[in-house]
C-alpha cells in the first residue's frame, strides 16, 4: 500500500455510484496512478447495527469453521481483507480469473474521506444517504480499472460504451427441502416473486419486465429479449455509460422506467458508437449485448457457481442450526411428519453441513454480483488488439469488448437467517398479490 490519499487529493475523486455496502469514487485528475481507476470505500449503516467488533478477525467463530480450508481467508483482520482473500482464493478458483479484478488497496486519510463524504453528498440517493455514511474509520479504499473505460480512459482513442447488468438468480429450484406451501418457488423465478414485495413496500413502483430466466438461457433471441425487458424497466439492474457518463439506470439505486423521451435521448446519444439508420441503434445496441454475451460465456460461469445453492435456503437454514449449534427454529414449529422431511440434514455430519452453507453463501455471493461490459469499435489499424472482439453483423462493425465482474463481496454467515425469512416473505406477498388479482377478474 504505497499510494496514499489526503485531504488535498479528495476534490478529485468524483462520485460514481453505490450499493449497500460501498461508495465508489472515480477519478478526475491527472495522476498516472490514478488515471482510468475508481476506488470503492466502504460505508457504515446509520443506525450503527455494524462496526461493534469483537476480536481483531472479520470472521466470526463460527465462518471461520465454515471457511476453515481457506486459511487465508479465516486469517484477515478486517471485512476488506476478507474480501479480497475471498474473491481470491475462493471465487477466482470458480469463476476464472479473466473476468475478475481484484485491485489493490490505497490508503486513504480520515480528512480525504470526510471531505469526499461532503462532496458527493449532493449526488447521493436521499435514501442511501439516511441508510448509510462513508466510514471514516476505515483506512483503506480499494483501487481497481473502470470498467466503463479501456485501459487508461479513452481520451483520444474513440468512444467506448459499457453496461452494467445485476443479473440476479438465473435458475428455478428443484429442492425436495422446498415445502409444499412454497412450491411455487419451482416455477416462478425468485426475481419475479420479489418484484412483488419491493412492490408493496414501495421500493419500485412498476413491475420488472426482466427475466433473469432468458438472460441466462443461452439463446441469443431469449438474451436480446431480456437487455431489451432491462433497458424497459433498468430498476437497479441495468446501466448504460458512455465514456464513463451514465446515460441510461440510476446512478446509486434504482431507475424508473424508460420512458419515450428517454429512450429517444438514449438513441441519441448510441449515434457515436454504433453506425445504424436513424431510430436503430438502441436495438442493434441490445443484439451487440447479447452477441457479446454468448461469446464471452460469462453467465454460463456464473450460473455454474449460483448452482452450487443446491439444497435452497429451506434445506441450507436445517444445516445452519447444526453448525451454530443452536435448536432449529423451523422444525420446532413444523408437525411431527413434515420434520421427517428435514431429518436427514439434521442427520448429517458437521462436515457436510458446512460444506452446505459454504456452497450457498459462495452462491449468494454469485446471486448479488453485476457485470460490466465495456466496448468500443475497432480500428482498422489495431489488428493486435489484447482485447476479444465481436462483429455487429447488421452494422458491419467490430467491436473490441471487455467483460468483468464487480461486488463479489462475501456474504456473512449471520444473513442465514434473515435470508430464510425473506424468502418466505416473498413468497408469501407474492401469492397474495396472485390471489387478489385472481379475484379481480
Ligand atoms: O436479498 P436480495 O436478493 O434482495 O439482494 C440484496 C440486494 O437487493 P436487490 O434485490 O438486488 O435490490 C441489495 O441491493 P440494493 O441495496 O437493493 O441495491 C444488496 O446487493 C444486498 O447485498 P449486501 O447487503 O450488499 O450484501 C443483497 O442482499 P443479499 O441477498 O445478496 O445478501
Ligand atoms: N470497477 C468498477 N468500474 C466502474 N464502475 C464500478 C466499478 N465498481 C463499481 N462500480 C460502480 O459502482 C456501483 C456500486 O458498486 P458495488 O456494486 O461494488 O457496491 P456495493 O455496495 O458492494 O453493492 P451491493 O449493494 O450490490 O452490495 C456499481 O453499481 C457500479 O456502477
Ligand atoms: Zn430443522
Amino acid at each position: 500500500m504505497e499510494l496514499a490519499l489526503t485531504e488535498e487529493d479528495s476534490a478529485q475523486w468524483v462520485y460514481r455510484g453505490e450499493g449497500a455496502v460501498n461508495l465508489v469514487l472515480s477519478y478526475t485528475g491527472s495522476s498516472p496512478s490514478f488515471i482510468g481507476k475508481v476506488m470503492r470505500i466502504r460505508k457504515v449503516p446509520r443506525n450503527g447495527s455494524k462496526g461493534v467488533k469483537i476480536s481483531n478477525l472479520a470472521l466470526s467463530e463460527h465462518e471461520c469453521l465454515v471457511w476453515k480450508d481457506v486459511v487465508e481467508l479465516i486469517s484477515s483482520s478486517d471485512e476488506e481483507i476478507a474480501n479480497q482473500q475471498y474473491l481470491q482464493h475462493v471465487l477466482q478458483p470458480l469463476l476464472g480469473s479473466k473476468f475478475i479484478d481484484a485491485g489493490v488497496h490505497v490508503s486513504v486519510s480520515r480528512e480525504f474521506l470526510e471531505s469526499v463524504e461532503k462532496n458527493v453528498i449532493s449526488q447521493r440517493p436521499a435514501w442511501r444517504v439516511d441508510a448509510a455514511g462513508v466510514d471514516t474509520h476505515c483506512d483503506f479504499g480499494l483501487l481497481m480499472s473502470d470498467h466503463s473505460l479501456f485501459a487508461n480512459g479513452s481520451q483520444g482513442s474513440g468512444p467506448c460504451i459499457s453496461v452494467e447488468i445485476k443479473p440476479k438468480c438465473g435458475f428455478l429450484p428443484l429442492s425436495r427441502f422446498i415445502s409444499d406451501g412454497t412450491a411455487i418457488k419451482k416455477k416462478i423465478t425468485r426475481y419475479e416473486m420479489h418484484q412483488a414485495l419491493k412492490l408493496h413496500q414501495g421500493e419500485i413502483s412498476h413491475l420488472s419486465a426482466y427475466n433473469p430466466l432468458d438472460l441466462f438461457s443461452g439463446s441469443k433471441e431469449r438474451i436480446h429479449k431480456a437487455v431489451k425487458d432491462l433497458f424497459t424497466t433498468p430498476q437497479n439492474n441495468f446501466r448504460v455509460f458512455l465514456n464513463g457518463s451514465l446515460i441510461l439506470g440510476g446512478l446509486g439505486g434504482a431507475a424508473e422506467n424508460t420512458n419515450l423521451c428517454v429512450a429517444k435521448a438514449f438513441e441519441d446519444e448510441l449515434k457515436s458508437v454504433i453506425q445504424a439508420d436513424s431510430g436503430l441503434c438502441t436495438e442493434n445496441f441490445f443484439t451487440l449485448i447479447a452477441e457479446t454475451l454468448k461469446k464471452s460465456g460469462v453467465l454460463d460461469q456464473l450460473l455454474e457457481v449460483q448452482k452450487l445453492d443446491t439444497i435452497d435456503i429451506e434445506g441450507v437454514i436445517h444445516a445452519y442450526y447444526d453448525i451454530t449449534s443452536q435448536k432449529c427454529l423451523v422444525c420446532r414449529d413444523l408437525s411431527e411428519e413434515e420434520v421427517k422431511r428435514y431429518a436427514s440434514l439434521h442427520s448429517a455430519s458437521l462436515d457436510e453441513s458446512l460444506r452446505i452453507v459454504k456452497d450457498y453463501l459462495i452462491a449468494a455471493t454469485a446471486k448479488d454480483c453485476s457485470l460490466m461490459i465495456c466496448f468500443r469499435p475497432k480500428k482498422e489499424e489495431d489488428s493486435g488488439s489484447v482485447y476479444n472482439n465481436v462483429y455487429l453483423e447488421s452494422t458491419k462493425q467490430a467491436f473490441d469488448f471487455k467483460v468483468y465482474f464487480i461486488d463479489l463481496d462475501l456474504k456473512h454467515l449471520n444473513k442465514v437467517e434473515g435470508y430464510y425469512k425473506l424468502d418466505k416473505k416473498i413468497v408469501s406477498c407474492y401469492k397474495q398479490m396472485i390471489k387478489m388479482d385472481e379475484e379481480m377478474e
